[in-house]
């Protein structure tokens, strides 16, 4: 008997961490921060299907940019995800299953599309779901990625992360209210402009903390354990957006270790 070929491809994106960001004035324009690719992150299996489904570590589950970025190659698939990095969380998986489904679709549709059209339609697949601003960005290139204002720039690093994942905060929820925004803008722009190539993830961490903490975005939780991080000698912050707290120089503390990963998202299984 001649084996069928399976259609089913897979692909993984680098989960991502974003210590400051400066939210865009109008959802025309990007955003602005400073981020990084870490180790874990999510996988895509894409198969060919009468209708769109979505699964989540083998549970049925709705992941609107997953659904969006399909609807915007004109396809329709099963998609089965299966995350290394908590969603809901802070590490930017909403983007890491859009833009794996993307390229995923791309080879299990034969679509054609260059690595820019997939990227740009998963960045506006998040743009419209509110679960994201620029996440993709960091999540196809890897590494230390920031933008202030005069374009993408980029930097390798193998900084080891401590984090403790607290509890999800939504995304949309928090890009939704006016007056967070406001307040996260304002104080985003004056981290970022502290933002220097070449900076030790320590320093990144502070100025993170600072603005963080300005622009009231720190939890009592999250207060707590960025002290005990800090009586441990480490630097901690509170990861975008999550109830997450993000550390370095502390390995007693928090739960979890991560890296920082220079390789981008990636086709794994054809
Ligand atoms: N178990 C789950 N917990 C949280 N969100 C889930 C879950 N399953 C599916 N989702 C979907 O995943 C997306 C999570 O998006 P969200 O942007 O809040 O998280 P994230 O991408 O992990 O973190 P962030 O963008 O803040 O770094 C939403 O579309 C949500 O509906
Ligand atoms: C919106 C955000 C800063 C925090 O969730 C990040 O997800 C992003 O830049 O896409």
């Amino acid at each position: 008997m001649v084996p069928t070929e399976s259609p089913a491809v897979t692909a993984v994106a680098p989960g991502s961490v974003t210590p400051i960001f400066v939210p865009p004035r109008s959802s025309q324009d990007g955003s602005f921060g400073v981020s990084f690719a870490i180790e874990d992150g999510v996988e895509a299996t894409v198969e060919p299907s009468d209708e769109i489904s979505i699964s989540l570590d083998g549970e049925p589950t709705a992941v609107e940019p997953v659904e969006n970025v399909l609807d915007r190659l004109s396809v329709a698939a099963a998609v089965s995800l299966s995350a290394s990095i908590p969603v809901g969380y802070g590490f930017g998986a909403s983007g890491a299953a859009t833009l794996a489904t993307a390229l995923a679709a791309n080879e299990a549709f034969d679509l054609g599309r260059d690595r820019e059209q997939l990227l740009d339609a998963a960045h506006h697949a998040e743009i419209d779901a509110g679960t994201g601003l620029g996440d993709v960005f960091i999540q196809d290139r890897g590494g230390l990625v920031w933008n202030t204002g005069d374009g993408i720039q980029r930097s390798e690093s193998s900084a080891e992360l401590g984090y403790t994942a607290l509890d999800g905060i939504a995304t949309s929820a928090v890009l939704d209210d006016e007056r967070t925004v406001e307040r996260v803008r304002e104080h985003g722009q004056e981290g970022l402009s502290r933002v220097t190539p070449g900076q030790s993830l320590r320093e990144l961490l502070e100025l993170s903390w600072t603005f963080v903490q300005r622009a009231g975005l720190a939890t009592d939780r999250v207060i707590d354990e960025v002290r005990r991080v800090e009586r441990d000698g480490g630097v901690a912050s509170m990861a975008m957006l999550g109830e997450t707290v993000i550390a370095t120089g502390t390995r007693n503390v928090l739960e979890r270790t991560t890296r920082i990963t220079n390789e981008g998202a990636r086709i794994t299984e054809l």
